[in-house]
């Protein structure tokens, strides 16, 4: 007797993913986290969006710590530890029971930023920044991490447009910022696979088409 043939259903497992999203102030961020949350609801993918600092009710009093220009004189550990702070109870509270229940999560700002920011803005050791963030996040690493590489004016305009009033990281000087800027292309620079890096000079519609065409692969169809 011929052997039945067995019938193999091929089921591509779609893993969660975690994005995270970075740039200078004003690059663009939110609208293109926008863009990838509707996007999944039309795939009905579930995701998670969440901002940092912020995005829990401990972090989000952190947030108003770390901008309020009142505290121009915090001390640069100080400022390190309080964005770590904020960082270690997004990933606690947020981060990792959304992936585990299957949610992307889409991210406003991750390690990436404490990197640029403090690292290369503040200039401290990058060694020790990088080895507090491996521990205060439990050692996640984002699945893929837009960067919006935008000019400083170009950014500043963007935002002074939508009436933005500076916050205390913002009010920094424009060195601060090209160092910031310089930073993010850096470190885009020592981990090509997971950084897709997006020039956001472009009017937004040809923003958002890049961006479509870097995630096609990675986005379900419908
Ligand atoms: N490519 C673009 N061209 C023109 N305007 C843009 C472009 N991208 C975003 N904008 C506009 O610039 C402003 C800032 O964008 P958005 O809020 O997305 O930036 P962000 O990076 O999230 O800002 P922040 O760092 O302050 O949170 C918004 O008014 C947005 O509509
Ligand atoms: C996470 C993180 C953020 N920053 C800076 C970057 C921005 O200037 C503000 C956050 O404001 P946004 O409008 O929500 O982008 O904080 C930083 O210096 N270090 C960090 O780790």
């Amino acid at each position: 007797m011929r052997p039945r043939p067995s019938i193999r259903v091929q089921m591509k497992p779609i893993s969660p993913k975690f994005v995270t999203f970075e740039g200078i102030d004003g690059c663009g961020k939110s609208t293109l986290i926008d863009e990838l949350a509707s996007w999944l609801d039309r795939t009905r993918v579930p995701y998670v969006k969440t901002r940092e600092p912020g995005g829990t009710s401990l972090g989000e009093k952190i947030r108003g710590l770390l901008l309020d220009p009142a505290h121009r004189g915090m001390n640069r550990q100080t400022e390190v530890l309080l964005y770590t702070a904020s960082r270690a109870q997004l990933v606690a509270e947020i981060i990792l029971p959304a992936l585990k229940s299957g949610a992307w999560v889409l991210a406003d700002r991750y390690i990436d930023a404490t990197l640029a920011y403090q690292g290369y803005g503040r200039e401290l050791d990058p060694d020790p920044l990088r080895r507090l963030q491996h521990w205060a996040t439990q050692a996640l690493v984002p699945d893929k991490t837009v960067l919006l590489d935008c000019g400083i004016d170009t950014a500043a305009a963007r935002m002074s447009a939508r009436n933005h009033r500076p916050d205390r990281i913002e009010m920094e000087e424009r060195a601060f910022h090209e160092r910031v800027k310089a930073g993010y292309l850096d470190l885009a620079s020592l981990d090509p696979g997971r950084f897709i890096v997006l020039d956001a000079e472009k009017p937004l519609p040809e923003v958002i088409a890049d961006f479509r065409a870097a995630f096609r692969e990675i986005v379900p169809a419908p």
